[in-house]
């Protein structure tokens, strides 16, 4: 996709906000020339390389390119346009209000096993079609999981700001996310892969059956600790309902060795992972025949 320099407020008309990051605002927008909502997520420019406000276009240019190559897919935010207004790189991006799972989770404590299994497949679906093009997400987290509407369980993966394109070549390690969600490999800057997503998926999976979160220290540095050493347990103060299946699965991600842990292919055939039923496989076939129309 090239960036358009038409003015954007030419073609779109600007709404409320409905999200922001450390570089980004998202706005919701109407294309003026088909009357349909988008999202529009304003990425502030860093102008000069020595700045810490905004983004290097080549980083920026990153997340484009993951998002070109991986949007037909019904569980990934979908990409419409690209502009650039001297300031900010503005890509106009699906509009998905059924809010973050973290929401949800927060208003519910804990979910079943039901519906945690079942948000989970949707999960892993999108990861597995970013996997399978050798993309890692590198920033998975119940904030960056949108749900399409508030009582279905049809989910979007968004912000690829720090997904990278694995290459056995390029020996990404200069990467650090989000501290309750990180893999040992990214504390110990050893070189980050795919499964660096995987573990991410275990702790989102513990945290969603239990409402607790399996290495949060009092400080970066304590949960960097705890991640590091693997040290969690199933603490029946949380998890005396929970079953053995849900508790295999989890320890089948939260594994140090990259080599030993569950990927995205083969969490999909775990027997916690129930099969999808017959109604949400009729919803995700449109969805995405929606999605190649
Ligand atoms: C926050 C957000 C991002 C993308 N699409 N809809 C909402």
């Amino acid at each position: 996709i090239e960036y358009s320099t038409e003015p954007f407020e030419s073609l779109y008309e600007v709404y409320e906000d409905i999200g922001s990051g450390q570089f980004a605002v998202v706005r919701r927008c109407v294309e003026k020339a088909t009357r349909s909502e988008y999202a529009a997520k304003y990425i502030r420019k860093r102008r000069v390389a020595s700045s810490r406000r905004g983004l290097p276009l080549e980083v920026i240019a990153r997340e484009v390119h993951v998002l070109q190559k991986l949007h037909k897919h019904q569980n990934i935010i979908s990409l419409h346009q690209v502009f650039d207004n001297g300031q900010h790189v503005i890509l106009v991006l699906e509009l998905v209000r059924g809010g973050e799972l973290f929401e949800h989770i927060s208003e519910r404590e804990r979910l079943s096993e039901e519906e945690a299994s079942a948000f989970l497949h949707q999960i892993l679906l999108g990861v597995c079609h970013m996997h399978s093009n050798d993309i890692a997400h590198l920033d998975l987290k119940p904030e960056n999981v949108l749900l399409l509407s508030k009582n279905r369980q049809h989910i979007k993966l968004i912000d690829f700001g720090l997904s990278r394109v694995i290459t056995d070549a390029e020996e990404v390690r200069d990467l650090m996310g989000t501290a309750e969600f990180v893999a040992p490999e990214i504390v110990n800057y050893e070189p980050l892969c795919l499964a660096t997503d995987m573990w991410a998926i275990g702790v989102i999976t513990y945290i969603l059956v239990s409402g607790s979160s399996p290495f949060l220290g009092d400080s970066q540095q304590e949960t960097f600790n705890n991640v590091t050493a693997v040290d969690y347990t199933f603490d029946t103060q949380y998890f005396s309902g929970t079953s053995d299946l849900a508790k295999d699965f989890i320890c089948r991600l939260l594994v140090k060795d990259v080599r030993k842990r569950m990927t995205a292919k083969e969490s999909l055939s775990h027997p916690w992972i129930q099969p999808e039923s017959e109604e949400q496989e009729e919803e995700r076939r449109d969805a995405q025949t929606n999605m190649d129309n």
